[in-house]
């Protein structure tokens, strides 16, 4: 299964070719909705994003400034990276999305940003709809934030702030970050264009003010969209390669060597990319998925066809994702007859024999993908919508229904 760029990183590339001087390229982007909305809200603050060619878009350097009105649909990334890249632009900037993004928690960022400068009106309780109100300049300084709820915090205070005067230096206090593999994507996505950072002192990041230069981004296949298709091999006791799996990576996906390993596969890192075997057995899973909360939905679905329980925990954060995928898997794993437990923070998963059902996916890509693994095993199984995979990986229908006959690359 050929799968297209990674989300997390071609929404930094767009972010940081947007802000840096001169031309940028990103060699296999993702193009799917939530990039597809970064690419546009960067083009309505007058940024140069160029597009139609599939394999190669390029970002010219621009004065970003508004008015603009910026749509971020349901994406976190557009959502946390983009205010503080609105407030370098002069004009204002309103920020609004789709229905549910409106419960989606902005407020640590928004304080955070208030913070260090910059005028924000919000819709009461710090939620979208909001207008950042940029001047062009952005003090900057140092900032504590609670980024308990979202790493995405972080890595939005952090991507624009080489054009902050004095730089930033964010602490964060609260309960763990999670998705600690994120934040070094930042990190080494922002040193890699040109920026000082100092991330040696947990929960504390620090960017030096300073110029990025435009450069070269070559985006790494999505690891957590391969999720869906590696879980397959281990449901149907067949195998799935992914060509150019990174050797070394930040994606959280990465860790789908070693969880499906432990969840009864083999998976074996090649010249070739990532092939993952089923043995024909799928064993419970106890994990802290705080890193790499978004894997959450496929393991929860390879655990409710696992021989021994599961328990899922330290993603407390993960209610507040596309929905509360805690009370949806919950929810839904139970209507096919799983016995699942909800916790404050995770999931007990105790298998029992499944039978077809209809699945809510609530407009949750990875709910979508979830069901998917699940139907290959449990006749019946129908998805309210599979549109909804259009926000991170919009040939999943097509790729899913060719690897299950056998067509496709
Ligand atoms: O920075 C990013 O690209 C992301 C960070 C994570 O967010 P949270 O820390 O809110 O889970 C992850 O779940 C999301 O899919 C992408
Ligand atoms: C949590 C996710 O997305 P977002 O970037 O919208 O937070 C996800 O893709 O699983």
């Amino acid at each position: 299964m050929r799968l297209p760029g990674s989300k997390s990183m071609t929404a930094r590339a767009l972010v940081l070719s947007a802000i840096s001087e001169g031309s940028s390229t990103l060699r296999l982007p993702l193009r799917a909705r939530d990039t597809e909305l970064m690419a546009q809200a960067l083009r309505s603050l007058g940024g140069h994003v160029s597009t139609p060619d599939e394999t190669l878009w390029t970002v010219r350097s621009r004065p970003l400034h508004g008015p603009a009105a910026i749509d971020v649909g349901l994406a976190g990334t557009v959502l946390r990276f983009l205010p503080s890249v609105a407030a370098l632009a002069e004009g204002p900037v309103s920020f609004d999305g789709d229905p549910y993004v409106r419960k989606r928690p902005i407020a640590p960022l928004v304080n955070g940003l208030r913070g260090l400068g910059v005028r924000i009106d919000t819709a009461e309780g710090d939620g979208l709809p909001m207008t950042v109100h940029g001047t062009g300049t952005v003090p900057g300084g140092e900032v504590t934030i609670d980024a308990s709820r979202s790493s995405q915090f972080v890595s939005g205070l952090l991507l624009a702030a080489t054009g902050f005067a004095h730089g930033v230096v964010v602490r964060h206090e609260g309960p763990p970050v999670p998705s600690a593999p994120h934040l070094r994507m930042t990190v080494q996505m922002l040193r890699s264009a040109g920026a000082a950072v100092d991330d040696s002192v947990p929960d504390v990041w620090s960017v030096e003010p300073g110029r990025l230069k435009g450069r070269g981004w070559n985006v790494e296949p999505d690891l957590s969209g391969a999720a869906p298709f590696l879980a397959a091999a281990l449901v149907t006791g067949g195998s799935v390669t992914v060509p150019d799996w990174p050797a070394a990576t930040t994606q959280p996906g990465d860790r789908l060597r070693e969880l499906l390993t432990t969840m009864g596969g083999e998976a074996t890192l090649h010249a070739d990319g990532l092939t993952v075997r089923g043995t024909g057995r799928v064993h419970g899973l106890s994990a802290d998925l705080s890193e790499i909360g978004e894997l959450t939905p496929v393991l929860a679905a390879l655990a409710a066809v696992a021989d021994s329980p599961s328990r899922l925990t330290g993603i407390a954060h993960i209610r507040t994702h596309e929905t509360d995928r805690i009370t949806a898997l919950s929810r839904e794993l139970g209507k096919l007859g799983a016995d699942v437990t909800e916790l404050p923070d995770g999931l007990e998963i105790r298998p029992r024999p499944l039978t077809g059902a209809a699945f809510d996916t609530y407009d949750d890509h990875r709910m979508a993908h979830a069901a998917a693994v699940i139907g290959l095993v449990v006749p019946g199984v129908r998805l309210s919508d599979v549109a909804c995979t259009s926000k991170t990986l919009p040939q999943f229908p097509t790729l899913w229904s060719d690897m299950v006959t056998g067509g496709g690359d």
